[in-house]
């Protein structure tokens, strides 16, 4: 039997040892925190719980102008939020592993490096043990990246790792660093309370993300009372006492309770052994990787943030499962980047999939825009609400839709039309000619799909 070692438990590791058990093979999956990886125990599991309490702040925020009358002393009790986001967490790391366990998996908890290609030493709490694969995955994932000036220290000088161990609602979060997990982070403490000041060192929030979806963030980012920073580099933070000092590169200061710092992330790639069996790292220390997941050594793959290939979760995923298609011989299909649907969650939510404005622009694609304002839509005004839009882009000529932005409360929920129309090719007229509920949001998809409708 094909023997494939992973090392890393997250959506990159466990999906594919899922796949791979299911395709015959002997799996042995070391992970050294727990199943489920920073994904489940740190990063995206744990914000979006928290983000789940702010959201419903926000929306109890807006209560008024649905004619209810709340009390102002309505709050969230932070040390009760992130016990539960620590016990979803828990749980659902439990529940992945209780799953590959059942599936056939072997996990062992431990310390993997790979020793030459076909053997990985795996440290153990009770020594080494040596693993001989035909295989090795590589899902190491990625770390948060912090400066020397600026030193968290697990109370006030904060890593998005480390927010979880806060009891209070900070008085004055200054979050440092504005892309996606920034943003969200300002967005969330905003919704819980929190007085914020995003320093940006770009001269907007979210400078990798749609133009117009980043410029309304910003608008209901400063709307609702958050200071953001545009053009402003973090040199330094300092703690004194409960007080915490941003200094910016340019001289200036900020002051504040607590300091979160969003500064990106760092690939879990040293010490692994990589540059001695020959795997080819990038300038970052990113594994190189091709479109079915192979390194540059035969036999080993890997998959997810060590790759530094679009870090999401859904990507980290697929590119495992990629990875035991080939290394097992099914059928593979190569990762297609052009398909691949996200969501930023602030309030609103942005979701995006496809190809971006930036892209079209910079590839000089003819493709027709339309953008639809959610105030229009009968069911926004219903709800109260007020900042949204549905962004499609469709080839010109065929009509095919190759990308889109929804802005709005549940957007990861409704871009899957438009997923489903670029994974499918379809064109813009079959998404207007979707029957879609009436009054509803996704009535906003199906508008301005018909408004791209061209006479060919
Ligand atoms: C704050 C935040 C929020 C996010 N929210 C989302 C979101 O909403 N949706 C989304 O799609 N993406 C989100 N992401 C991105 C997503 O978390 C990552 O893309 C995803 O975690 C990548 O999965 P992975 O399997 O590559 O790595 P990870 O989930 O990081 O797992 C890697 C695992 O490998 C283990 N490991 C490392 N080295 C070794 C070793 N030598 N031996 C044994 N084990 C080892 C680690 O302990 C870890 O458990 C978010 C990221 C952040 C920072
Ligand atoms: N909802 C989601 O799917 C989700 C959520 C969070 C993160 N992620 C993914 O994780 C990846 C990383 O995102 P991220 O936001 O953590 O990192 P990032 O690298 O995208 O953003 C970090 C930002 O910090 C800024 N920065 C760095 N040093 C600074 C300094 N000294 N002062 C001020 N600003 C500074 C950088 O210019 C950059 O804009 C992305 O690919 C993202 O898609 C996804």
């Amino acid at each position: 039997m094909t023997h494939v070692a992973i090392i890393g438990g997250g959506p990159g590791g466990y999906e594919a040892a899922l796949v791979a058990r299911r395709l015959g093979a002997e799996v042995t999956l070391v992970e050294r925190e727990g199943v489920g990886g920073s994904t489940v125990l740190t990063d995206c599991v744990p914000s979006k719980t928290l983000i789940a309490t702010s959201d419903l702040l926000t929306e109890v925020g807006s209560a008024a102008e649905l004619g209810v009358q709340m009390p102002s002393t309505v709050r969230a009790d932070l040390a009760s939020v992130n016990a539960r986001v620590l016990r979803l967490a828990a749980a659902q790391s439990h529940d992945i592993e209780e799953r590959l366990v059942s599936a056939g998996c072997r996990v062992v908890r431990g310390e993997g490096r790979i020793d030459a290609p076909g053997r990985v030493i795996v440290r153990t709490a009770e020594g080494e043990e040596t693993l001989d694969a035909d295989g090795i995955l590589l899902a190491t994932g990625a770390h948060p990246r912090v400066s020397e000036d600026a030193r968290p220290d697990g109370e006030r000088i904060l890593t998005w790792e480390q927010v979880y161990g806060l009891h209070d609602i900070p008085e004055h979060m200054i979050v440092v660093g504005s892309g996606v997990t920034g943003a969200e982070f300002a967005s969330a403490y905003t919704g819980l309370g929190a007085q914020v000041t995003l320093v940006s060192s770009r001269d907007r929030v979210l400078p990798g993300e749609d133009p117009d979806a980043a410029n309304l963030i910003e608008n209901v980012f400063t709307r609702r009372g958050m200071t953001v920073m545009g053009n402003s580099r973090m040199a330094s933070v300092a703690r004194d006492g409960d007080r915490v000092t941003v200094t910016l590169t340019d001289g200036r200061t900020v002051e504040g309770s607590h300091c979160l710092l969003a500064l990106g992330s760092i690939p879990n790639t040293a010490g692994l052994g990589l540059e001695e069996a020959g795997v080819t790292l990038d300038d970052g220390g990113f594994v190189v990787v091709d479109k079915v997941s192979r390194t540059s050594v035969p036999g080993v793959y890997a998959a997810g943030d060590c790759t530094g290939v679009l870090m999401l979760a859904s990507v980290a995923a697929q590119q495992g499962r990629i990875a035991m298609a080939h290394l097992l011989g099914d059928t593979v299909n190569p990762l297609r980047l052009a398909h691949v649907s996200s969501n930023i969650f602030t309030s609103p939510e942005i979701a995006t999939v496809g190809i971006s404005q930036k892209q079209i622009e910079e590839r000089g694609m003819l493709v027709d825009t339309t953008i639809l304002p959610l105030a229009a839509n009968p069911r926004a005004k219903m709800q109260g609400v007020h900042d949204g839009f549905v962004k499609l882009f469709a080839r010109q000529g065929t009509g095919t839709v190759v990308g889109g932005v929804v802005v709005g409360p549940r957007a990861s929920e409704l871009i899957h039309p438009v997923s489903l129309a670029v994974s499918a090719q379809l064109t813009a007229d079959h998404v207007a000619e979707a029957f879609t509920v009436y009054p509803s949001m996704s009535g906003s998809v199906a508008e301005a799909a018909r408004r791209l409708h061209r006479l060919l």
